[in-house]
């Protein structure tokens, strides 16, 4: 199993390494691969070729004008899960270019970072088993931080 975190630019390492951080976690091996597109879709074809006989989750960043990854999965019958950088500029509607896809282009959106990376982790879960436990252990983690949180704001009320 591996997880395919294939960024457009450089400058989208620091967004990738938060889900590194968090496959690393889940134990989940990762390779982190820089490819545009726009500028070199050649590459991103060939990088895709790289992985097809993996079991394989791709998880896709690329600011302003995603294409990278409808791109991917257009040429890839792995699951991709879009995640791009954040962005406030131009009142954010660089979103869009992720969201909206042609027909027959199905890649999925999740916006923040440690959940891209636990929806890949989900669906290798599917089949790697031992990845089901680990995921039930998260959770109980996610209840456990509520139930602190809770006693902490109860008691200073
Ligand atoms: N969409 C796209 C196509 N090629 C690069 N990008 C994205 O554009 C932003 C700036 O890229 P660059 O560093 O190449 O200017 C980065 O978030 C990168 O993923």
């Amino acid at each position: 199993m591996l997880v395919v975190i294939l960024m457009g630019s450089k400058g989208d390492l620091d967004h990738a390494k938060k889900i590194a951080h968090t496959l690393e976690k889940f134990e989940v091996p990762y390779v982190m691969r820089v490819a545009s597109a726009h500028k070199i879709p050649l590459k991103v074809l060939e990088i895709i070729k790289e992985y097809e006989e993996k079991d394989v989750v791709y998880i896709t960043i690329a600011g302003r004008s995603n294409a990278l990854s409808g791109f991917t999965d257009a040429n890839t019958t792995k699951p991709v899960i879009a995640c791009p950088p954040y962005s406030e500029r131009f009142g954010g509607v660089d979103i869009f270019s992720t969201l909206r896809m042609p027909s027959g282009v199905a890649p999925l959106t999740i916006l923040e970072p440690e959940e891209a990376a636990l929806a890949a982790v989900k669906i290798l879960a599917m089949k790697y088993e031992n990845l089901k436990e680990k995921i039930k252990k998260y959770h109980e983690e996610k209840r456990k931080e509520i139930e602190k949180a809770d006693e902490e704001v109860r008691s200073n009320g």
